[in-house]
């Protein structure tokens, strides 16, 4: 088999307009042959690529499947909807957009219940008492039957319990109504600024964050993965690596006297920075890459150790031979 690489991106919703904006940084700008409402497109320079423009819950699905070899979608639809996710597909980067948590909420006017172990009291009071079971609003059905089955030891407080006792109400919108409308007792959602629960009178309960997601870059390990499709992902993961690699770091420049170029480079190991192009010759400006973290603390420990002028510049792109983000896939691939 021979078919093209397919990218899958989210077409709609509140990962769409960050996704195009990452490639875009990355040079991978995509073109749309058909028009604006053709959902398969491609990279303007990148061969045998097309672009598959989906919603990001079934962008999880076709990554599971291997419909598609390379998507960006958020890491809960991930953990909800590929269950063995380990085997099916590799999460090559973390984006640094679309975070949102996946939160167990309880209605605010339950005052005595602010962790899963008291959720688990209620469930069984409710079980006991009136002979049903807590109904749990939820489009996350999987990560919820694993978090309330899981226990951690430890003193009531301290630690998680796991909650029965319990059944699903599968809702695919408007999820923190459910309460207030009376078809469910609690909800399990996704939430960012928390507006939404607000709005309903909801609360989250303390141990009760299952999970912390953003979007992410999602590899396919069951696509098709033919040496054309991993020539392109090559071409994409550099350019992406190089991106990302540049978000991470500052370039440092600076003068220095003879004689300090070397410990100004033992210096800046401290401090995890790199000198890219090695120790510079005498009368060339010493040049390092530095995490984004370190920067003053380095500049002012250079300073202190004999530097003269020191400059920090934002960069484009840094490419590296061998990026980690092309070893791990291909690592994965085998
Ligand atoms: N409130 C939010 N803030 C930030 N990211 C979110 C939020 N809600 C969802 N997300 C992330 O974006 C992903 C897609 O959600 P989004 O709402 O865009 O699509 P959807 O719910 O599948 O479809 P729809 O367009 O019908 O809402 C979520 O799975 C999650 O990773
Ligand atoms: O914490 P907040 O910032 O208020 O965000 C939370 C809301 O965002 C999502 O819904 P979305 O707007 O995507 O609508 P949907 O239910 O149709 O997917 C989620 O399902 C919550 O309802
Ligand atoms: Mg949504």
């Amino acid at each position: 088999m021979s078919g093209p690489l397919i990218l899958a991106v989210p077409s709609k919703g509140r990962l769409q307009e960050n996704a195009h904006a990452f490639f875009a940084r990355a040079g991978l700008n995509f073109v749309q042959p058909g028009g604006a409402r053709d959902y398969r497109g491609a990279i303007a320079d990148v061969p045998n690529v097309e672009i598959a423009y989906l919603s990001a819950s079934d962008i999880a699905g076709q990554l599971a499947s291997g419909a598609a070899h390379l998507g960006v979608t958020g890491e809960d639809l991930v953990r909800e909807e590929i269950p063995d996710a380990a085997t099916r597909v590799k999460l090559l980067q973390p984006l640094g957009f679309g975070y949102a948590n996946v939160v167990v909420a309880v209605p605010k006017a339950w005052i005595d219940v602010a962790t899963m172990a008291d959720l688990d009291d209620v469930a069984a009071d409710m079980q006991r008492r009136h002979g049903r079971r807590l109904r749990v609003a939820t489009k996350y059905v999987n990560l919820v039957r694993n978090f309330f089955a899981w226990t951690e030891p430890g003193d009531r407080r301290g630690a998680r319990t796991s909650v029965s006792n319990y059944r699903i109400v599968e809702s695919l919108g408007a999820t923190e109504g459910a309460p207030a409308a009376g078809v469910a007792d609690i909800v399990v959602d996704i939430t960012t600024t928390g507006a939404t629960l607000e709005a309903n009178a909801l609360k989250v309960l303390e141990d009760g964050v299952m999970l912390r997601s953003q979007a992410q870059l999602v590899a396919s390990l069951g696509a098709d993965w033919n040496d054309g499709a991993r020539a392109a992902v090559r071409t994409i993961l550099t350019r992406i690596a190089a991106e990302v690699r540049a978000r991470e770091v500052r370039e440092i420049r600076c003068r220095f006297d003879e004689g300090v170029g070397r410990t100004l480079v033992d210096l800046a190991a401290r401090y995890d920075a790199r000198a890219p192009f090695g120790p510079p010759p005498p009368g060339t400006p010493l040049v390092l890459h530095a995490p984004k973290k370190a920067v003053f603390a380095l500049v002012e420990a250079l300073a202190a150790a004999g530097a003269g002028t020191i400059t920090v510049a934002t960069l484009e792109d840094v490419f590296e031979p061998n990026p980690r983000l092309v070893a791990d896939l291909f690592g994965a691939l085998g």
